[in-house]
């Protein structure tokens, strides 16, 4: 299937954004279609924080532009988001929507495929930063979201565990999901494309 007759599952267009009194980037466009995995790229500072919550409707602070979602989405933030007086278990049956996971053996089995297998009920704030991480992960194996914005999804997260990960983004690709991602790492996957913050910035001129 060409990108054209892709189903598309976010645009956005003419994207500016303004913080702090400067200018970091005008003019952005993007399409996300089903089966597309786009890396946002940029030195800290460029925006790609902002971008993401843009993109995932939480912030509109200092932005101009258009965002068409068509998808619903899966949104994970850089910071673990989990409740550090709860378990992994009741983390994961939680959702930010209000939603509650019901099915436990699913849960079992998201933690498992985040090798937290063992840890299912102590609380969360016994863990490492990167276990409390990778509760947050686990969120990737219970959505059926069909487009995932991740802000940093690396991070904390050791090598064997940034394999699994990519495996399991590969394989949400595969299914005809759509991923927007933020890494100051490379992303070792094939067909992964890259939009530059740097390059928004310094075509149209970041400083105001
Ligand atoms: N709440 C805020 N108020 C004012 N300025 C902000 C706010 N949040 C972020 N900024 C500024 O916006 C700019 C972009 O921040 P953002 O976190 O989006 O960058 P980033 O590219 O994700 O950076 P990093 O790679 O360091 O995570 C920074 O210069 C930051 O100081």
């Amino acid at each position: 299937m060409t990108a054209a007759t892709r189903p598309v599952l976010l645009e956005a267009r003419d994207l500016g954004l303004a913080r702090g009194g400067r200018q970091l980037f005008e003019s952005l466009t993007l399409t996300c279609n089903s089966g597309d995995w786009i890396h946002l790229q940029g030195a800290n500072g460029t925006g790609k924080t902002s971008l993401l919550r843009i993109l995932a409707g939480l912030s509109r602070l200092g932005f101009e532009g258009e965002v068409s979602c068509m998808a619903e989405l899966l949104y994970l933030g850089h910071h673990s988001a989990v409740k550090p007086l709860l378990t992994p278990r009741e983390n994961l049956a939680m959702h930010l929507s209000g939603a509650i996971q019901r099915d436990a053996a699913a849960i079992d089995h998201a933690l498992a495929a985040v090798d937290l297998y063992g840890y299912e009920n102590r609380p969360c704030n016994s863990l490492s930063a990167g276990q409390q991480r990778r509760v947050n992960l686990a969120r990737l194996y219970l959505s059926e979201a069909p487009l995932w914005l991740l802000d940093e999804p690396y991070t904390a997260i050791d090598v064997g565990g940034v394999q699994r990960l990519e495996a399991r983004m590969a394989e949400h690709i595969a299914d005809g999901g759509g991923i927007i991602m933020t890494s100051h790492q490379r992303v070792s996957q094939p067909g992964v494309s890259t939009v530059s913050l740097d390059e928004a910035a310094s075509q149209h001129g970041a400083e105001s």
